[in-house]
Formats: structure tokens, C-alpha cells, sequence
């Protein structure tokens, strides 16, 4: 089969490896040459994504079975035309084009299938937002409603954050639309991703829940699997799948929730692997959540997920610009049991940047914090030179 990948970072490099270890073809797209996913692919191409009619040239060029979206800023809108020529677009035109836009996704969630949410409402200008503001309540978070890994989102404690808030937004809002959600601020006790794999002619799958801490709206850590209560853990599936359904098709989905002693709230999803999910990667599932997308893509049965080891992921992040980042420390690190380490290969790095992330390990029965605790302490073995 032909895959074309709409976004080639570090996801989609561990996704175009599971497939080339299958025997399928992908050519590997994103705004910049030499990403990740383009340096293990059989092709890439190098377009603005956003842009529909480079969209339909490289869809036109290359006829692939499959599109599959690896990050959000995409003309999504264009996907229902081609699902309308016969390609599979991954999981489904709807799921790609409802989560690129905050707004889509949470009137689906919260209005349409009743799933609980933290209180929310939406605004155009900073005056709107004043109003927003008054009417969820402080504190609360504003975020763009195009933007992922937390850009351009910020917590209000005060009336005087609010015009800052605005402003920070608008800065980090990508697209073409100027508008943000504001909701109330869900004083959680955890979060975590439900990866969820909806397949084609079989039951929906849930893998063991992942924990994560966040810092600036980005991922620090994530461990594998998180001590959930039964209770939370079927209303989580529950919501998980009625919100896989309603967007449809095939293929691994991230489902985040925040856990509170009043329930789970939805937060979000991504309709591809997460980014918290590469603890995957540390060997905790017989599969990890790269090759489960791409069986559910394929319609390869897969026959059960079973939880192998306890397992952490802490990411290595980039302090600085550079054009040539190079990395110091890997050899503590690979001198550690029970421990392995991604080095993304981007070109380039900028403050906060993910260039990697280390991984580590352990029988079930380990305590979860104390491998996610070596996880977090190796990780900080490697630097990031500019
Ligand atoms: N309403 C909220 N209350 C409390 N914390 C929140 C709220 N919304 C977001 N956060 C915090 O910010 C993090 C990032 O938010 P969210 O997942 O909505 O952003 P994102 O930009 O879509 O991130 P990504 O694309 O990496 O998933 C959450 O995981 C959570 O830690
Ligand atoms: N939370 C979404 C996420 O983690 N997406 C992952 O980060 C890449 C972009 O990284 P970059 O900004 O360093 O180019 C995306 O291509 C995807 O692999
Ligand atoms: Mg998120």
C-alpha cells in the first residue's frame, strides 16, 4: 500500500518504521526538508500543508491509498474530497478535520454526546474574552482554537491576565482563524491519554492508561500504565468510545482526561499516536501505539494488547537556536539497565524543542513513580549543544 504522511515528525518516524518493517511505501510530507519521518521514508515532499492546493498536487502526484495525518495544521477540509475519490484517509476526514479546530471537537464532545467538560465558551476579541472570562470563571485556561503542544495557551489567575492572555493567543495561533476557547480551569489530581484503536470490522481496543505531566502545555513525562480507579477508568472508555465513533473510521486514537474526585473530564484527543504515548516505545505492550495505528490502518486483526512492563518516557528538550544541534551524555545513558533513549534527528532546535526522549523500564510490579523518576533523572543526562 502507498501511505502519504502529512507531517513527518517524531511521530511519524516511528509510524513510517512499524510500516517499513511491513513492506509498505510512504512518502513522508512537511514545511521543512529533512524531517525526521523523511529521513527513514521512500520519498518525501516539502509543502505548506495549510495550503490546500499544494495538497491536492502531491495527492494528484503520488495517488496514495492511504493520507495520514500526522499533525494538525492541515487544510483538513480538503480530506473529504478525497475520501470522495477513494482514498482512506486515516482515521477519517471527519476525525482529522473536527480535531484540527479546538471549537469542532468540544461542541462534539460537550454538546452532542453530553460528555463532561470542564465549563467553556469562545471569543474573537479581547472584549469578548472579558465577557468569556466572567462567564467560567477565574482561574481559567485560554488557548487558541488552532494551535497544539500548548502554543499560545495560558492560565488566567487574574483580571489583569486577560489582555495579556489575548495577545499570547493571538501570537500563537496558527491558521487563519483568530478566535480562542476559554474554559474553566479543572483542578485535576492527574491527566492521562487513553490510546483507543477503533478498527474496521472488529471491537474497539483500549491499551492501559498513560499518565503524563505537562509543563507549558508540552509533555515532560509519561509512564505506562497509570494508577487509575476501575470506576474512572470505565467512564474514561466509555467517553472514549463514543467520541471514536462519532468521528469514525480506523486507526489509533489519544484520548486525554483529566481525573478529579468529581470524575473524568474529556479534555481533548488526537486521532493519531500521542506524543505521550511513545512511552510505548519503552517495550510496555506487545505492540506499541505506532504499530497499533498502522494494524488498524491496514485492517490487520490484532488480536489483544497485553501490558508487558512498567514504563517511563522523559523528554530531552533544546535550551537554545541552532542549525547544528549535537548531543552529549549518550553514553551515561546507554551505560544505564533498563534504559533506551530516541534522538529525533531534527535540523534544527529552538528553546523547548523535543529533540528526543529517553525510556525506561521495568518489571509490572516496579512502583510506577520510581520508574518514571529514572526516566525524568536520566533524561537530564543528555544536553542538546547549538
Ligand atoms: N481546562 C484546563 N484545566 C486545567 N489544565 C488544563 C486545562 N486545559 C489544558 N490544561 C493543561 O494544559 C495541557 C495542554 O492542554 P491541551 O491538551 O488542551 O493543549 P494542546 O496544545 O492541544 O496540547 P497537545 O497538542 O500537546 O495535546 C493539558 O494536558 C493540561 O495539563
Ligand atoms: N503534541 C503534538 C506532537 O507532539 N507532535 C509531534 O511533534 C512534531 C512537531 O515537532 P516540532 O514542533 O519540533 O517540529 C509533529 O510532527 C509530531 O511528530
Ligand atoms: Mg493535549
Amino acid at each position: 500500500m502507498k501511505i502519504l504522511l502529512l507531517g513527518s515528525g517524531e511521530l511519524g518516524k516511528e509510524f513510517v518504521i512499524a510500516a517499513q518493517r511491513i513492506g509498505q511505501t510512504i512518502i513522508a510530507v512537511d514545511s521543512y526538508e529533512n524531517a525526521p519521518a523523511m529521513q527513514v521514508a521512500h520519498g518525501f515532499e516539502v509543502i505548506n500543508m495549510l495550503d490546500g492546493e499544494s495538497l491536492d498536487r502531491i495527492v494528484a502526484k503520488h495517488k496514495p491509498d492511504f493520507i495520514v495525518p500526522e499533525i494538525e495544521a492541515i487544510r483538513t477540509e480538503r480530506f473529504y474530497d478525497y475520501e470522495k475519490q477513494g482514498i482512506t484517509v486515516v482515521p477519517s476526514a471527519k476525525a482529522a478535520n473536527f480535531t484540527m479546530n479546538r471549537k469542532a471537537i468540544r461542541d462534539l464532545a460537550a454538546k452532542e454526546l453530553g460528555l463532561r467538560t470542564a465549563k467553556y465558551q469562545y471569543a474573537t476579541s479581547a472584549e469578548e474574552l472579558q465577557k468569556a472570562v466572567q462567564e467560567v470563571g477565574i482561574p481559567c485556561v485560554v488557548k487558541p482554537l488552532m494551535s497544539s503542544s500548548g502554543k499560545g495557551q495560558s492560565t488566567i489567575k487574574t483580571e489583569s491576565d486577560i489582555e495579556k492572555a489575548w495577545q499570547y493567543a493571538v501570537a500563537g495561533s496558527r491558521g487563519d482563524v483568530i478566535e480562542v476557547i476559554v474554559e474553566a480551569f479543572v483542578n485535576f489530581d492527574s491527566e492521562i491519554t487513553l490510546l483507543t484503536i477503533t478498527q474496521n470490522n472488529n471491537p474497539t481496543l483500549f491499551c492501559a492508561p498513560i499518565g503524563h505531566r505537562q509543563e507549558r502545555g508540552d509533555y515532560q513525562e509519561s509512564w505506562q500504565p497509570a494508577l487509575v480507579s476501575e470506576k474512572d477508568l470505565y467512564e474514561a472508555q466509555d467517553m472514549a468510545e463514543k467520541i471514536t465513533e462519532a468521528l469514525g473510521g480506523a486507526g489509533l486514537f489519544g484520548v486525554e482526561f483529566f481525573l478529579t474526585k468529581e470524575g473524568v473530564y474529556f479534555s481533548e484527543l488526537s486521532p493519531r499516536p500521542h506524543d505521550t504515548g511513545m512511552v510505548t516505545l519503552a517495550g510496555t505492550q506487545n505492540f506499541n501505539e505506532f504499530e497499533l495505528h498502522l494494524r488498524a490502518i491496514l485492517s490487520l486483526p490484532i488480536f489483544e494488547i497485553t501490558l508487558e512492563k512498567a514504563g517511563a518516557s522523559a523528554v530531552i528538550l533544546a535550551s537554545e537556536d541552532s542549525t547544528n544541534p549535537t548531543f552529549t551524555g549518550i553514553e551515561k545513558v546507554a551505560a544505564l539497565p533498563k534504559t533506551d533513549f530516541r534522538i529525533f534527528g531534527k535540523p534544527t532546535s529552538r528553546p523547548y524543542r523535543r529533540m528526543g526522549v529517553v525510556l525506561s523500564h521495568d518489571v509490572l510490579s516496579t512502583p510506577i513513580n520510581e520508574v518514571t523518576e529514572r526516566a525524568k533523572e536520566t533524561a537530564k543526562l543528555i544536553i542538546v549543544n547549538s
